[in-house]
């Protein structure tokens, strides 16, 4: 492609040098370059990939997106205000906008992204649907994964996995969108047929600063999308609403006024059970996953799908045939007669939550293993400290994903909550030994909740990452059967 072509999409500063160039492709990383490529400068919070202009261009580079003046390096160099968000706007250019070829659903919020995406792939399917999911856990393309670094790719890389699944003919993407991805423009080019909102509570004050910060990010999203679907319920949702610039604004939730609502609510350790009441009309609703936030996530899906023009009946009838997602309220086999739960809650409501679920339907005691993350927002970690010492019966203090902090220095933040918490408790920093730990000491009964780590199969140590999967660790310590 010609570079002129791609430079009608961005806001330009100034260009020095010839833009009749030919384009292969865009990276935004020297080592990924390839010959005849766009190289793209961003000034990161590691390094400044302005730097590895030179790398680049001995690599093959054709031209270079900067911030600064690098013409003297020899290539056309096209000043822009914000690479970044250069880099979302030539990458859709450059792919053609392959967004525009299906229906694109986005997800934002602190907790229930995940669990939002899957169920509305889970009804879209249901309805003969062909989707694509992108998210923490994985990417799909229907059934065929494609592993994920992050919640929310980079602006390129989300290109390509749009293309990819458009080539394969998905009707429907329903993706993540993480604050992060707001805040960096890795979804500046894309245009969303429906953009929800889950719930706000703390969590990454590490990079957004303030609470204030993080959902003007979250609101971004809705003006980026055409039809919007609000938590009426959130502290956050009037904010969402005032910035919104959307065709049409929906809400639901349960306690406020709102377009779709839920009453009667229902809930046991098999799942939710409610009235949903939208445009005049009833149903009877059924999700198979316990807690009151599934009732908030079961009205985030049936409001996508409701945005998305999905007949409420199919969206429902779908729902109810919905499983739960890996690493959510996940239940281990174990043929013991106590419970091993796995769940993925990181942050101080989802930690409160998921206790507080396993309290509705816990016999007995409720023994929660659990850390916090390094290199994450340290101000969590008291906070989840406290909830778990207050609302546990008994708190296995030990390690999340340490990543690049001292795993002592982490629980000692936690440690403050923890004490304070008032609760009974031991401090195992090793997570194997503290869930062996955990199951050696379970009674009849009562029921282990393995939180933070969810769906991982790894733990992010300083110098490695080594293999870790909850569920297999449970099984090989109980000596029981291999589970599916
Ligand atoms: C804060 C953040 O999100 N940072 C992301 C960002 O890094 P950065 O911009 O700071 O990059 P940098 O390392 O300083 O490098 C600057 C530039 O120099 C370039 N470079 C660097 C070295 C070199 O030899 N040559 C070269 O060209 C780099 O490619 C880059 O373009 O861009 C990188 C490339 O896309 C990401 O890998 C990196 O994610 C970091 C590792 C990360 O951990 N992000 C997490 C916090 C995140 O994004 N989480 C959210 C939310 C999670 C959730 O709640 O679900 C997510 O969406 O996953
Ligand atoms: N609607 C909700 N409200 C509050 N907590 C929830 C909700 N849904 C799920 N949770 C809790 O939060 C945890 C994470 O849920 P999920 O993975 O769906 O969220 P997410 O928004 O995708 O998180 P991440 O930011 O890591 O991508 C769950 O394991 C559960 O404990
Ligand atoms: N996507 C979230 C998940 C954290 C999960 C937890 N296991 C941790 O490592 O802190 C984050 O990056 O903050
Ligand atoms: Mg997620």
């Amino acid at each position: 492609m010609n570079l002129s072509e791609l430079l009608k999409e961005i806001e330009i500063k100034q260009v020095l040098g010839s833009v009749q160039v030919g384009i292969t492709g865009i990276a935004f990383d020297s080592r990924a370059v390839k010959p005849g490529n766009l190289f793209v400068c961003i000034s990161g919070f590691q390094t400044d990939g302005h730097r590895f202009a030179p790398d680049a261009i001995e690599k093959g580079a054709a031209a270079i997106i900067a911030e600064q003046d690098l013409h003297e390096l020899g290539v056309t160099c096209i000043i822009v205000e914000n690479t970044r968000r250069a880099l979302a706007q030539v990458s859709a250019a450059f792919y053609q906008h392959p967004d525009r070829r299906f229906c694109l659903i986005g997800i934002t919020g602190t907790n229930g992204k995940t669990t939002t995406t899957y169920l509305v792939k889970s009804v879209l399917e249901a309805m003969g649907k062909k989707v694509g999911l992108i998210g923490t856990n994985q990417n799909m393309i229907g059934t065929e994964i494609i592993p994920s670094k992050h919640t929310t790719p980079d602006s390129l890389e989300l290109m390509r996995l749009f293309t990819r699944m458009a080539d394969k003919g998905v009707d429907y993407v329903v993706m993540e969108v993480s604050s992060h991805s707001l805040a960096l423009d890795r979804v500046t080019a894309c245009t969303f047929d429906v953009g929800a909102f889950t719930n706000i509570t703390q969590d990454h004050l590490d990079f957004h600063k303030t609470m204030e910060e993080y959902l003007a990010a979250k609101a971004i999203l809705f003006q980026i999308s055409k039809v919007g679907a609000v938590n009426a319920d959130d502290k956050g949702a009037e904010y969402l609403m005032q910035h919104a610039s959307c065709e049409k604004m929906l809400t639901y939730g349960i306690d406020a006024d709102c377009d779709l609502k839920a009453s009667e609510v229902e809930l046991n350790e098999n799942g939710v059970f409610f009235t949903l009441t939208y445009e005049g009309k009833t149903y009877p609703v059924e999700l198979g996953i316990p807690g009151k936030f599934s009732v908030y996530n079961a009205m985030t899906a049936l409001s996508c799908l409701a945005a998305a023009g999905i007949p409420m009946d199919q969206a429902v009838a779908g729902l109810k045939v919905a499983r739960g997602v890996k690493g959510r309220i996940e239940v281990v086999e174990t043929g013991r007669d106590f419970g091993v739960i796995i769940d993925y809650a990181h942050t101080p409501d989802g930690l409160k939550n998921v206790i507080q679920t396993i309290r509705g339907f816990a016999k007995r005691r409720i023994i929660t293993v659990f850390g916090c993350g390094g290199d994450r927002d340290k101000t969590k970690r008291p906070k989840m400290g406290k909830i778990a010492s207050e609302m546990s019966d008994f708190s296995v203090l030990t390690s999340d994903n340490p990543r690049t902090e001292d795993p002592e220095a982490i629980i000692e933040d936690v440690l403050v909550g923890v004490k304070e918490g008032g609760g009974n408790y031991i401090v195992i920093p090793n997570r194997f030994e503290a869930i062996e730990y955990a199951l050696d000491h379970a009674e009849k009964d009562d029921i282990i909740l393995l939180a933070g780590k969810g769906h991982e199969t790894y733990q992010i140590l300083a110098d490695r990452t080594i293999a870790f999967d909850e569920r297999e660790i449970v099984r090989k310590l109980l000596d029981a059967p291999s589970g599916n």
